[in-house]
């Protein structure tokens, strides 16, 4: 028989627990102890490392980087065990005991002293349940603070084999759920659920799709998961690399810590915002504009934009040749530049060698048809026949005839090749190549959509009048801030524009009589021509990482090379616009990928055409650098997973949630939320001039209440990057809201008078306030959590876009402990508390 002891007094004092504590403590001094050991080896390895380095020789500094390397690694992967290294512990029906940590220890012999949390063995500490014990009799989860144990708890899985065995706990898993929120979200890996560590150890291969209500664990899933792939599969994973990618930069910064704290630091994190070097989003579109920006069609139109003549292009190129002019109209040069576009799709900006090609034919072509070379020798011989006549007559020899270039061109036609010659020697052919074909940058394409007219050609037929102005304003004026739609706009454009030419590395000094050396730059190619005696050589240590990271540099806002990913997770997927799938689609050409979604709280409208984009991404099938024609790969294996419990919320907030759920998407069930806090939320009706002071108020209180963050979340801000669909007024001025539907699903709001905030409103919002407290819109909060939220105006939330209720769903899912809600109209108080 085994028996719960938790406080019972032992004859040698303290109580069972204590004692059961010490014994583990001893254990783990022990594994510590070894982690020491292993500390003092990799720290001796990078001595010996850079002891090699005095030999000197290229091949030891090779050795001497690698050994340095890895044993750098390695004490980083010590240090960060170093906390709470322990953490589980298994009894098994065959009497063997495991330990689970965070990373694997063995004692100098190779025995096990510690599982690692990732490796096969370690799978039956999270899948074993009562149901299905898998031969363990006793789970037990120790808690630690540094090196220290502080307190135990354990399951019994098989009583019938516990036969002795000491259990003993109090819920302290439900009770961590409850823990104060620092601001930063933390590792899981003591307490994983069975469900969870099914996706975390999930095949590697093809597709994982989970899906999961608000504070299911999907985001430290994914995290876990990342993780147990690097280790499992390191060789693959970690060289060719794994993307993680979150909705904003807030949510970036909350959820960084987690990889690193398990031990990795190699995954690459970042959010829709910021994957694009060279342009950074700082804003959201309001969801009209964001719609279109999103949208496939946008693919279409950044083609033609790229297509148009750049702005400042020159309308006529003349020449001069023996006397002669030729000229190309407008409309010739149009032409030869479409046909230059369609031949060298996904390289615009090195296919100015090509152009040059083609206004040289065209212009040998209108030479021809002046009668050219006819005249142009009736020109010449007048000419020299008037200067031989002069430098006769001052008793000096005649002019030469004119000797053939050497080169030729392919037809082998000497006059040709003159002709050629020598207008490419003009400044007036060279000046109007650099003008008519500029080395474009995506940014510099996307600013000059900031100007109507441009916009309405590239778009055809493909926008809508009303969508012309908004858009072309969102763009307009060199300081415009990018919104996160742009990024993903700025990367199709940097699709079908390829990157300039590099510098090439040439050891002879430029040709001082290349013509099209202009400035250190070849013209016709945009290389920068270099005198360049590098040599390769060694100097100093570099590890692969830092050569990677030098790699990916970034010249001029321009990505210098675009790397691709072995595995992409993809967070809150359910807001990806189709253009933000293509941009990820071309960072995993060959990746798997892991996909985390609730449909329920996707503020993205098209929901079909993102999920026809979504299939292309992941079947890695994409129009390839901007071509009409698709590449459609074998279909790929998904494994799709459903994760069931909320860890977040109490079960009083997640009531009021699933309110809005119901209200959402009725055909939808929430999630079950796992933790009463016995704290009802709170909805108060304001009027509306005073829900600002009101939020402000609520948070003041909360922090009195709470010792973790406060979110005070607020619709939409209205500025000039954001338009709200329905009519608004100034947050602190508005009039009436926006009453909540009283049945059906979403999508439709009752019309009213929305209220925005502006970003003044949320600057004096926060003012003055704590760092705890944090004043956000409602699509910044996507995946964050709270200890205590302030929801400002559900009524406007719901009234901003189509899938305003979603949006506001997600809003009030975003606190642990306790929920404050702030309306002016007393319908929403009902509709929140269910009254
Ligand atoms: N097994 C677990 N043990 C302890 N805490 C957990 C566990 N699973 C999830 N949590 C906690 O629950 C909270 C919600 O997790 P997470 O943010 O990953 O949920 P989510 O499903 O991504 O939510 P959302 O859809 O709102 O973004 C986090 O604080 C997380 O640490």
């Amino acid at each position: 028989m085994s028996s719960q002891v938790n406080g019972r007094p032992t004859e040698s004092g303290g109580t069972v627990k204590d004692q059961e504590i010490a014994a583990e403590q001893r254990y783990v001094d022990i594994a510590y102890q070894r982690l020491e050991e292993m500390r003092a080896d990799a720290q001796a390895m990078i001595r010996e490392g850079y002891r090699q380095s005095l030999a000197g020789t290229k091949g030891s500094l090779v050795d001497r980087d690698a050994m340095v390397h890895q044993a750098s690694l390695r004490v980083q992967a010590l240090d960060i065990a170093d906390d709470g290294l322990v953490f589980g512990r298994l009894d098994l029906t065959s009497e063997e005991v495991r330990y689970i940590g965070r990373i694997g220890v063995r004692t100098s012999e190779h025995d096990s002293l510690v599982i690692d949390w990732r490796a096969p063995a370690a799978e039956d500490f999270y899948r074993a349940t009562p149901e299905d014990p898998r031969g363990v009799v006793r789970r037990r989860v120790l808690h630690s603070r540094g090196h220290t144990v502080v307190d135990l708890e354990d399951d019994l899985l098989d009583p019938e084999a516990a036969d002795g065995m000491t259990v003993v706990g109090d819920g302290a898993f439900l009770a961590s759920l409850a823990r104060t929120r620092e601001g930063a979200m933390r590792d899981i890996v003591a307490t994983i659920q069975r469900e969870q560590d099914e996706v975390i150890r999930a095949p590697a291969d093809g597709t994982v799709l989970v899906r999961g209500a608000p504070g299911t664990g999907k985001t430290a899933v994914a995290l876990h998961r990342v993780a147990y792939l690097l280790f499992r599969h390191r060789r693959r994973f970690g060289s060719r690399g794994v993307l993680v990618i979150g909705p904003n930069r807030r949510f970036t910064a909350y959820i960084e810590r987690v990889l690193p704290s398990l031990g990795e630091g190699s995954a690459t994190l970042r959010s829709l915002g910021d994957l694009v070097d060279g342009g950074t989003a700082t804003v959201h579109d309001a969801p009209r504009v964001a719609r279109v920006k999103g949208a496939d069609t946008m693919a279409a139109i950044l083609r033609r934009a790229v297509a148009d003549h750049a702005p400042g292009a020159p309308g006529e190129l003349r020449v001069v040749f023996k006397g002669i002019v030729v000229a190309l109209d407008r409309d010739r040069i149009d032409r030869i530049r479409n046909e230059v576009h369609r031949r060298s799709r996904g390289s615009v900006n090195t296919a100015r060698g090509r152009a040059a090609e083609m206004l040289l034919d065209a212009l040998w072509a209108r030479f021809n048809d002046l009668g050219g070379p006819e005249a142009a020798e009736a020109e010449e011989g007048a000419e020299a026949g008037l200067w031989n006549a002069i430098l006769a007559a001052d008793g000096l020899a005649s002019l030469d005839e004119e000797p053939a270039r050497a080169s030729q061109n392919g037809d082998g036609d000497p006059k040709r090749t003159q002709f050629e010659t020598r207008v490419r020697e003009q400044r007036a052919f060279t000046d109007f190549l650099v003008a008519w074909w500029p080395i474009r940058r995506p940014l510099d394409v996307l600013r000059s959509l900031g100007d109507p007219s441009r916009l309405r050609r590239a778009a055809g037929r493909d926008l809508d009048r009303d969508d012309i102005e908004p858009l072309a304003a969102s763009w307009t004026g060199e300081d415009a801030p990018l919104s996160y739609q742009d990024v993903a706009l700025l990367d199709e454009l940097d699709a079908l524009l390829g990157s300039p030419p590099r510098p090439s590395r040439r050891r002879k000094a430029p040709s001082e009589d290349d013509p099209f050396v202009v400035d250190g730059v070849n013209i016709l190619t945009g290389e920068e021509v270099v005198d360049d005696t590098w040599e390769p050589e060694m100097q100093e240590l570099t590890t692969s990482i830092e050569r990677l990271e030098r790699s990916r540099r970034v010249d001029d806002g321009v990505v210098e090379e675009r790397p691709e990913y072995a595995h992409i997770v993809v967070d809150e997927a359910q807001d990806l616009s189709p253009m933000q799938w293509r941009m990820l689609g071309r960072r995993g050409r060959q990746a798997s990928w892991t996909i985390v979604e609730d449909p329920a709280q996707s503020a993205w409208e098209d929901l079909d055409a993102a999920r026809q984009a979504m299939e292309a991404a992941l079947g890695g099938e994409r129009p390839s650098r901007g071509r009409r024609r698709t590449r459609k790969p074998a279909p790929r294996t998904r494994h799709e997973y459903e994760l069931t419990t909320n860890y977040r919320n109490s079960t009083e907030i997640a009531a009021v949630s699933a309110r809005v759920l119901a209200r959402a998407l009725p055909e939808a069930s929430p999630a079950r939320a796992v933790r009463t806090s016995g704290i009802d939320p709170i909805v108060h009706v304001v009027p509306q001039p005073d829900l600002a002071s009101a939020a402000r108020a609520a948070a003041e209180e909360l922090l009195t209440q709470v010792e973790g963050t406060i979110g005070v979340i607020v619709p939409l801000p209205l500025t000039e990057r954001v338009h709200p669909d329905t009519p608004a007024t100034a947050g602190t001025a508005g009039t009436a809201g926006t009453a909540p539907p009283t049945s059906g699903p979403e999508g439709t709001p009752k019309p009213g008078h929305a209220v925005a905030w502006t970003e003044s409103d949320l600057e004096r919002l926060g003012a003055g306030l704590p760092e705890r407290v944090q004043v956000l819109d409602v699509l910044e909060a996507k995946g964050l959590e709270f200890d205590a939220a302030v929801i400002v105006a559900p009524e406007t939330v719901a009234a901003q876009s189509p899938r305003g209720l979603r949006v506001l769903y997600v809003a009030v899912s975003r606190a642990t402990q306790r929920l404050t809600v702030l309306t002016a109209d007393p319908d929403w108080r009902a509709a929140l508390l269910g009254t």
